[in-house]
């Protein structure tokens, strides 16, 4: 009988939703092959009550994860890839990037009323400084609050602390079953989701062929494509997860489309920009893209974002 592959991921609601999916992806294609599921427990899902933006620290989600796949305890790692650090630590690597879902956030309103109906001053839940300020830059009257947790944490924060509107990732919602609570997709030109935002991914030992040509089936050309770009991006911008930075890529016509967007926490200063490229070319696309958001003012953007939030990298 063939060994035991282990997959690993937090064990989180959504991470193991996600964790399972790979595990019926390969069991479908691999049958008789055996492969369990391992979730565990990383620092962010310890330190639950600090904004993620002040804990500061890349690979919040991931770094426990990536000791076990190192040691060989796991030989798999499933993430979302928007908690992926742009830079993996040395022997490990990107297996796979599944296709993405609808990559944007959506809006979750406890009267129905989309974002553009919302009352002056309306209060609006979210942990994300990227979304922080792109909200504010379109509706600079809302008042925004940070929230952490999973999705049942976060609906019942909507309800606790008397807010009007909860923003969060499509993805997390639809694959958590909770559609019929979506009021509205929040308009892509609103709001840019963050880099890699509604794809899986899938991390392993560099160099680990056999487990890489297990994956091949999983991994999406087009999704790689893109969020290679917006990974590259970031890289350049040197962002983490805990600056206002945001970019979708997209193939479409065999063309790469890349935007970006750096904004101020209070939204008043937003550099939006876009390139056009070849898919072959994705991280040169995303470096090219990220210098001109600099010399349109990024690099000032970011320092006084990081400095307001006490990072030191
Ligand atoms: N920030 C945590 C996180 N990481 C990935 C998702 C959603 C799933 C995805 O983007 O693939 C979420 C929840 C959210 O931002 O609402």
């Amino acid at each position: 009988m063939p060994k035991e592959i282990v997959i690993g991921t937090r064990d989180s609601q959504l991470a193991m939703w996600q964790a399972r999916w790979v595990l019926n992806q390969l069991e479908r294609r691999y049958p008789g092959q055996p492969f369990v599921l391992r979730g565990m427990k990383t620092k962010g899902d310890h330190v639950l009550d600090v904004a993620l933006a002040k804990i500061g620290d890349k690979g919040l989600f991931t770094k426990e994860l990536e000791i076990a796949l190192d040691r060989g305890e796991i030989d798999l790692a499933v993430h979302s890839m928007k908690d992926l650090p742009t830079r993996l630590p040395e022997g490990l690597a990107i297996g796979a990037f599944c296709r993405r879902e609808y990559p944007g956030d959506v809006l979750i309103s406890r009267r129905g009323l989309t974002l553009e109906q919302l009352p002056s001053g309306a209060r609006v839940g979210t942990s994300s400084l990227r979304r922080t300020a792109q909200l504010l830059h379109f509706r600079p009257d809302l008042h925004m609050f940070a929230i952490r947790g999973n999705l049942t944490t976060r609906l019942k924060k909507l309800e606790e602390l008397n807010l009007d509107a909860l923003v969060l990732a499509y993805a997390g919602v639809h694959r958590l079953g909770m559609d019929h609570r979506i009021t509205q997709r929040i308009p892509l030109s609103t709001c840019l989701p963050a880099v890699g935002q509604g794809s899986i991914g899938i991390e392993i030992r560099a160099g680990d062929e056999y487990i890489q040509r297990m994956l091949a089936p999983l991994d999406d050309p087009a999704s790689r494509a893109a969020i290679t770009a917006e990974r590259a991006m970031m890289k350049k911008l040197e962002g983490g997860c805990q600056v206002p930075i945001g970019a979708l890529g997209r193939v479409e016509n065999g063309r790469l489309f890349l935007e970006g967007v750096v904004a101020s926490l209070d939204g008043r200063q937003l550099i939006r920009e876009r390139i056009c490229a070849s898919p072959h070319r994705a991280e040169e696309a995303g470096a090219m893209l990220a210098e001109r958001l600099l010399v349109l003012g990024a690099g000032e953007i970011l320092k006084t974002a990081r400095q307001e939030f006490g990072i030191h990298e």
